[in-house]
């Protein structure tokens, strides 16, 4: 991966001119969600970094990272978090028991098998419930079970039953439920209901749903059944977020997430990626419930984690998610973020940059950093010249805030004795702007990586 670029040119953005702000246009054509069973504002999440996130290629967690993470997601306010099978081994099974006992606010989960040894394991650890999957698409039911319908239906009942009779939450999904045949899933999920599943889970195992397919599944099954309503999506064609969002709308209740996404291949819905779509659609329930600011945290311990970088395009905290470079967008920017701005980064614990270094810069942003750097003399025609200028050396490459600044500060001196045209003639490569003639003391703070 090639180190992310210098985006030092890049200052932050003050306030807005008062004056030029406006109320938000409300577009007639933003969903109402009429829907009375759509459940935008009020889903629940369930957290799944330390379940499906562990099958991620890389991830290797140890208690103490189990345990820093699951209290890094508690403290987002994320609702369940799930553990890997205590099947899987015996650290899994001690896992389990250690952050079952560490009183969170999230109810604890594990996954497990669609059978009655891993049912009783799961018990053990007191965990508060238990996400029991079984494949029911032909592909797994001929490659990897082997078992047939009858018998996974006898055999989620007696599951279910035995977790439930324990006082355990419980909840029944089919594995690859795409590729699954409707009229099979349909009754398995009644069947499942009728029993007193507290949920059952629809999950997109290979990733080849899209958004249309789960709405429509979605949808059907809410009308067969009166339990919670889970949905997991794997990304494999890009309709992780968009899936679980249709599924939302189509009334399911609860959507599994992983930190950055991380998975099996390459993952599942990331809840960074879920928090900014759903903030999206209804700030307020989002904002009201999770804490948005802690995302960029517990991403990047989990990052470290399991030694990837956040990737630069990241929802929220990628590394130039909030920054905007093109004159037409810098102009609208200062005078309403809103105008570009989907997500307010100070939502996010984020910051806004606008980066004027470059070939695609325009007067107004440059005169705003004028106006940062307090060079009060400098007219608007001062500042359309040097954004000239800038446009010239920047077509030989890309200029560093601290050029920038030379270049206004150079040019801002040589004005008291009206020389300033002739210092933008003399600078002819900018090379020649690499040590800045002034330091600017009034410089804002650099933008450095958001990585951590
Ligand atoms: C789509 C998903 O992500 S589902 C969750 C995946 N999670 C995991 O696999 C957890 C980690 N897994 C493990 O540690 C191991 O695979 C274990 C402990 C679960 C099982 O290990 P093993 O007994 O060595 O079996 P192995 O992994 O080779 O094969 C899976 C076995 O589970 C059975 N099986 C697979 N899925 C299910 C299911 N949903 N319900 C019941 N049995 C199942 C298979 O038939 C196979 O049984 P077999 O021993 O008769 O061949
Ligand atoms: O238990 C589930 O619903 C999902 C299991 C899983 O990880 C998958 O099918 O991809
Ligand atoms: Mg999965």
């Amino acid at each position: 991966m090639s180190p992310p670029r210098d985006l030092s040119q890049t200052p932050a953005v003050t306030a807005a001119p008062a004056q030029r702000t406006r109320e938000p246009f409300v577009s007639p054509y933003m969903p109402k969600y009429p829907d009375p069973m759509s459940n935008i504002s009020s889903f629940k999440i369930i957290e799944s970094t330390l379940r499906e996130g562990e099958q991620f290629a890389n991830a290797f967690f140890d208690t103490a990272k189990k345990v820093e993470i699951a209290k890094a997601l508690d403290a987002i306010g994320v609702d369940y978090l799930e553990l890997t099978s205590p099947a899987a081994s015996e650290q899994s099974y001690n896992d389990c028991k250690t952050i079952a006992g560490l009183g969170l606010k999230a109810k604890i989960l594990t996954h497990t098998r669609c059978h009655m040894d891993d049912a009783r394991l799961a018990v053990e650890t007191g965990v508060d419930g238990v996400d029991v999957v079984i494949g029911t698409s032909s592909y797994l039911r001929e490659f990897s079970h082997g078992k047939d319908m009858e018998y996974i239906t006898d055999k989620a009942i007696e599951v279910i039953t035995y977790i439930k009779s324990q006082g355990r939450e419980v909840r029944f999904s089919t594995e690859d439920s795409f590729r699954s045949d409707l009229v099979d899933l349909l009754s398995i999920y009644k069947a499942v209901d009728k029993i007193g599943v507290n949920r059952v889970g629809i999950a997109d195992t290979v990733g080849c749903a899209n958004p249309r397919q789960v709405y429509e599944l979605v949808k059907t099954l809410r009308s067969v059944v009166n339990c919670d309503i889970e949905c997991h999506f794997h990304n494999d064609t890009g309709c992780a977020i968009a899936n679980a969002y249709a599924a939302l709308e189509a009334g399911a209740t609860h959507i599994d997430t992983s930190v950055l996404g991380i998975g099996e291949r390459n993952g599942i819905t990331p809840l960074g990626g879920l928090f900014a779509r759903m903030y999206a659609a209804d700030k307020d329930y989002v904002m009201g419930k999770y804490d948005l600011k802690l995302i960029r945290n517990v991403e990047n311990l989990v990052a470290d984690s399991v030694e990837v970088a956040v990737p630069f395009n990241n929802y929220i905290t990628g590394y130039c998610a909030f920054t905007h470079k093109a004159g037409i967008h810098a102009k609208a920017i200062l005078n309403n973020p809103s105008t570009y701005e989907i997500l307010k980064p100070e939502d996010f614990g984020m910051s806004r940059y606008v980066s004027i270094g470059h070939r695609l810069t325009g007067w107004n942003a440059v005169k705003n950093r004028i106006e940062q750097l307090r060079l009060t003399d400098m007219t608007d025609d001062d500042a359309k010249a040097v954004t000239q200028k800038i446009k010239e050396l920047a077509d030989i490459r890309p200029l560093s805030l601290d050029n920038v600044d030379s270049l206004l500060h150079q040019y801002h001196d040589a004005k008291k004795t009206s020389s300033h045209i002739t210092i933008l003639e003399k600078i002819a490569t900018p090379d020649q702007l690499a040590e800045p003639a002034v330091k600017a003391s009034t410089t804002q703070k650099q933008q450095q990586p958001i990585k951590k």
